[in-house]
C-alpha cells in the first residue's frame, strides 16, 4: 500500500492559508460540505443492490428523464450536507425543478452550490461509471434569499469546480482557480487523498468521444471532423484517431484529464430547440473550469462555454466540445469553415 499522503481537508486548508487573512473559513467549510456528499455517496454506489440504490423511480426530472433511486438519493445527501453548516445560501441541481433556497432560520452561506448529483446515471444499474458534479458561485451580499437571477453568472464567475467519478477506485478532482488536483478515497480510513497532483491535459490527441448513434442529426462541421478522423493515416488529418463512449460526462472528462482526448456533446437537430443535451450551469461550466485550469479548452463551437450568458433557466443546456486545447481548435476550425 502507497505511503498515503496529504489529504483533501488539508489541502483546502493550504489553499485557504495562501488567501491570508481574507479566508472566513467558510470556502474551507463549504468545500468540505460537498466533501462529506461525495463520500456518502460512494459509500452506497459501491454497495449497489447491497445497499438497495439501483432501479428507477416513477417520477421524472424537469427535464423529462425518469429519475434514478440514486439520482434522488444522492440529491437529498448533497442538500442535507449544505443546507446546515452555514456555508451556502442556496442550491440548484439537475434533480430540483426550481433553485432551492434554505428553510426558515438555517444560517446562511456566502455561496452558491449548482450540482448534478449523480451523473451518467444510465450506467447506475450496470455497474459502470457515474458520478457526481458541483460548482461554486458567490451568492448576493444583499439578499436573505438568493433567486434563480442570482444564480445566472457566467462560468468565468465560479469560484470553484469539481467532480467526484465512482470508478473502480472514488476520485475527487478539484480545482479552485489554481489548477487541478485529485485525490483517491481511502475507504479504510475514509479520507480523499493527494494523488494526482497538477493535472495537465496533453494538447494534442488522437482520441475523440462521441454518441455516434446521433451521426445523422449532427451539424456539417462535426459531421466532417469525424469523417476525417475515422479516414484514418489516409485521411486529411493523416493519424489514426481511436474512439471511446462511456455515457458518463465525468468518466469522459476524467479519461482526459488522464490521457488528453477531446469530448463532444454538440448542437444537433434533435436537440437544436432546447440548445443541447447537457446542462450549463452543472455540467458545462463546472468541467469547462476543470479543462481550462488543466490546460485544455472547452467551447460549444460557437464560443467559450464559460462566457456564455446564464438566461436565468437553472437547467439550460449548452453544446459541449471540450478536451485537448488544439484538437478542440481543430474542430473549431471546421465550423469557421462551414
Ligand atoms: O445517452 P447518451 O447520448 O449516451 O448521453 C450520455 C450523456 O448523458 C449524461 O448521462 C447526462 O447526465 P445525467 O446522467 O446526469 O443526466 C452524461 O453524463 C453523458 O455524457
Ligand atoms: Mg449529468
Ligand atoms: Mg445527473
Amino acid at each position: 500500500m502507497k505511503k498515503l499522503g496529504i489529504t483533501l481537508s488539508s489541502f483546502i486548508i493550504d489553499e485557504q492559508r495562501k488567501l491570508g487573512n481574507k479566508a472566513s473559513g467558510q470556502f474551507t467549510g463549504l468545500l468540505n460540505d460537498i466533501t462529506i456528499a461525495c463520500k456518502s455517496i460512494a459509500n452506497l454506489v459501491n454497495q449497489g443492490d447491497l445497499a438497495g440504490v439501483l432501479g428507477a423511480t416513477k417520477s421524472e426530472n424537469a427535464m423529462g428523464d425518469v429519475q434514478k433511486k440514486m439520482d434522488l438519493i444522492a440529491n437529498d445527501l448533497f442538500i442535507d450536507a449544505l443546507e446546515n453548516n452555514g456555508h451556502c445560501a442556496g442550491m440548484a441541481s439537475e434533480e430540483l425543478d426550481e433553485i432551492l433556497t434554505l428553510p426558515e432560520g438555517k444560517p446562511r452561506g456566502k455561496y452558491l452550490v449548482t450540482f448534478d448529483p449523480l451523473d451518467g446515471s444510465s450506467n447506475m444499474d450496470i455497474n459502470m461509471d457515474v458520478g457526481a458534479i458541483f460548482s461554486v458561485l458567490r451568492a448576493p451580499a444583499d439578499k436573505e434569499n438568493p433567486t434563480a437571477e442570482d444564480f445566472a453568472q457566467p462560468g468565468t464567475e465560479q469560484v470553484a469546480a469539481g467532480y467526484c467519478l465512482y470508478g473502480p477506485s472514488s476520485m475527487m478532482v478539484l480545482t479552485t482557480g489554481n489548477g487541478v488536483n485529485g485525490f483517491t478515497l481511502c475507504s479504510s480510513i475514509g479520507e480523499f487523498i493527494l494523488t494526482h497532483p497538477h493535472m495537465e491535459i496533453p494538447s494534442d490527441t488522437s482520441e475523440y468521444a462521441i454518441n455516434s448513434s446521433n451521426q445523422r442529426f449532427w451539424e456539417a462541421p462535426v459531421q466532417k471532423y469525424i469523417e476525417d478522423c475515422n479516414q484514418g493515416e489516409e485521411g486529411p488529418l493523416g493519424k489514426r484517431y481511436n474512439m471511446r463512449w462511456v455515457a458518463a460526462m465525468v468518466g469522459e472528462i476524467h479519461r482526459i484529464l488522464c490521457r488528453g482526448g477531446v469530448f463532444l456533446y454538440p448542437i444537433d437537430e434533435r436537440n437544436r430547440e432546447v440548445g443541447g443535451k447537457l446542462r450549463l450551469l452543472y455540467e458545462g461550466n463546472p468541467m469547462a473550469m476543470i479543462v481550462e485550469q488543466a490546460g485544455g479548452a472547452a467551447n460549444t463551437g460557437y464560443g467559450r462555454i464559460m462566457e456564455v450568458q446564464p438566461n436565468g433557466d437553472p437547467h439550460q443546456r449548452v453544446p459541449v466540445i471540450m478536451g485537448s486545447k488544439n484538437e478542440v481548435e481543430k474542430i473549431l476550425s471546421y465550423h469557421a469553415a462551414d
